[in-house]
């Protein structure tokens, strides 16, 4: 069986019968089996050869047992030969220039064509194509989708680098695969039923919605890179599709957005993802070693109280009070510090003061567990301060500003958070001049951040376990002392004859009490 003769053209693009026969190939029977003929002719491509492109291919009338014709870059502008050839199968005529969409009689069984890079405009009805399944049309000129509804079996449609500006005519075609790139699309529309799609390429339009897609269950991949859209709560209209595997919104004004958000003024979550990624990435360079925290059984929570609040809202204060009325439950986990200690901060106690430079060694050694900067300063919770107290078989009580919450809930650890608020501002703004430690900035910022803190707990309903208002000191000691009862389940336990304090039997800690209440 002779395979593949390449065609050769003649000097003034005619071809000749006795270049076909030279170049056709694919020896086969036909009609009875008894009679043979060629099935495939095939042009190099013009990167391949040397010869002038042909346009003139008419002799090809002759040729009507032909199956697959391929006659990529050339000149040809008139493919009517093909209706001449009723048992075509493949025809690839890109890289022409033809103007008429599919003007020859249909061969019963085309299935693939290719006209890519041509000069077509208008499509028409292909409902006399019955076998199609692939159709790739791209760099053409067409403005519109029509004469397709009756291709049944078309599950490959190509209409890329075209002029399309708006998606119609598809219906419910089985259509797995569809290329609209590089069109004038504005929105996505009329794919509701093209239930079969798989794979859609929409990139380089102008789309600035996914509204649209939400019913196409099937897709596994929708390219939407390059088109205008900005908005990232979009991705709803794909939450339910399950299968989906790929997403391309790259160069979407929302990459801009989202990036130069995060880079020049970023939300709290992502600045705490990122602190606790560089913390736990150091720390799992370390040696690992089991801790005191993850004692007595891995699958318990380490107990742990966060007190957070803006600066000088008292917190720290009613943490060391706290651990001082519940010194068999809570040990106050020290954080190290690069400010200088205030006249009568004790070292070790209120902070562990160090210089920037040992703070910033600390870092890669895998030492804390978070940091932030405050104030120009640098602040963090080490895993010892916590490892410390927790070797007493005591809950670790800290204090923290907010992006410090947002930082440990990306950890292991599941403490319960208590804020502290100042609702009286002019008060705690006083309070902040008396204590004489702060400028007007450091005053404005602190005072700025109340809304910070009141916006979170009404946008992240659960994310404190108590709101505690801290205008007098006194109250909010006594709110936060009948909370962390509470939390202990002490308030029930005095009442009843088994006091946990009280009872010799008793064998567990401050730490597992802590644990037990409902919370965790
Ligand atoms: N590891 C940490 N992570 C996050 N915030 C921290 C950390 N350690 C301390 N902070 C918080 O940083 C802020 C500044 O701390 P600093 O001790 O300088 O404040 P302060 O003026 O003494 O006020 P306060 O009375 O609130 O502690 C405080 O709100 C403090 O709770």
């Amino acid at each position: 069986q002779l395979r593949f003769i390449n065609l050769h053209k003649q000097k003034d693009g005619v071809l000749t019968a006795q270049v076909v026969s030279s170049s056709i190939s694919q020896l086969g029977l036909f009609g009875t089996g008894l009679q043979r003929s060629y099935h495939s002719l095939s042009l190099p491509s013009i990167t391949l050869c040397s010869h002038s492109a042909i346009f003139d291919i008419s002799i090809l009338c002759n040729y009507v047992y032909l199956q697959k014709l391929e006659l990529p870059h050339n000149k040809i502008k008139d493919l009517s030969c093909v209706s001449h050839m009723p048992y075509l199968v493949i025809l690839d005529a890109s890289h022409n220039e033809i103007s008429n969409f599919f003007e020859f009689q249909p061969p019963k069984n085309l299935k693939e064509v290719n006209f890519s890079h041509n000069r077509m405009t208008k499509m028409k009805d292909l409902s006399a194509y019955l076998s199609l399944n692939t159709l790739n049309l791209d760099h053409n000129n067409f403005r519109e989708i029509s004469g397709l509804e009756q291709c049944c079996k078309l599950t490959h449609l190509s209409l890329a680098h075209n002029k399309i500006s708006r998606i119609s005519g598809l219906d419910s075609l089985p259509v797995t695969h569809l290329c609209l790139r590089g069109n004038q699309l504005e929105m996505i529309e009329g794919l509701e039923n093209l239930k079969s799609l798989q794979v859609l390429d929409l990139s380089l339009n102008r789309i600035s919605s996914l509204s649209g897609l939400q019913n196409l269950h099937l897709l596994g991949s929708i390219d939407l890179e390059k088109n205008l859209i900005s908005e990232i709560q979009e991705c709803k209209h794909i939450h339910n599709l399950l299968l989906l595997r790929d997403l391309n919104l790259l160069r979407n004004p929302v990459q801009v957005i989202v990036s130069s958000v995060n880079k020049y003024d970023p939300p709290l979550d992502v600045v705490a993802a990122r602190d606790h990624m560089t913390h736990l990435v150091y720390q799992l360079m370390q040696p690992q070693v089991l801790y005191d925290s993850t004692l007595p059984s891995p699958d318990s929570p380490y107990p742990m109280l966060v007190l957070t609040g803006p600066q000088g809202c008292g917190k720290r204060e009613l943490a060391h009070r706290l651990c001082q009325e519940f010194s068999e439950y809570f040990a106050h986990g020290t954080c190290h510090t690069t400010r200088a200690a205030y006249f009568g901060e004790e070292n070790g106690l209120d902070y562990h003061f160090v210089s920037e430079e040992d703070f910033q060694n600390m870092i890669p050694m895998g030492k804390f567990i978070q940091t932030l900067q405050y104030g120009g300063h640098s602040y963090g919770l080490t895993r010892d301060a916590i490892e410390e107290v927790a070797r007493e078989g005591l809950a670790c009580c800290v204090h923290m500003e907010l992006e410090g919450v947002f930082s440990l809930k990306n950890s292991y650890f599941e403490p319960r958070y208590i804020l502290l608020i100042p609702i009286q501002v002019e008060k705690y703004t006083d309070h902040l001049k008396k204590r004489g430690l702060y400028s007007q900035a450091q005053i404005d910022a602190a005072v700025s951040r109340i809304e910070l803190y009141a916006n979170t707990n009404k946008q992240r309903p659960g994310f404190f376990d108590n709101i505690i208002p801290c205008d007098d000191r006194e109250e909010a000691y006594q709110m936060l002392r009948q909370a962390v009862k509470g939390y202990l389940l002490l308030e029930e336990q005095e009442e009843g004859e088994d006091n946990i304090r009280a009872s010799p039997d008793n064998t567990s800690t401050g730490a597992d009490v802590f644990v037990c209440s409902d919370h965790h």
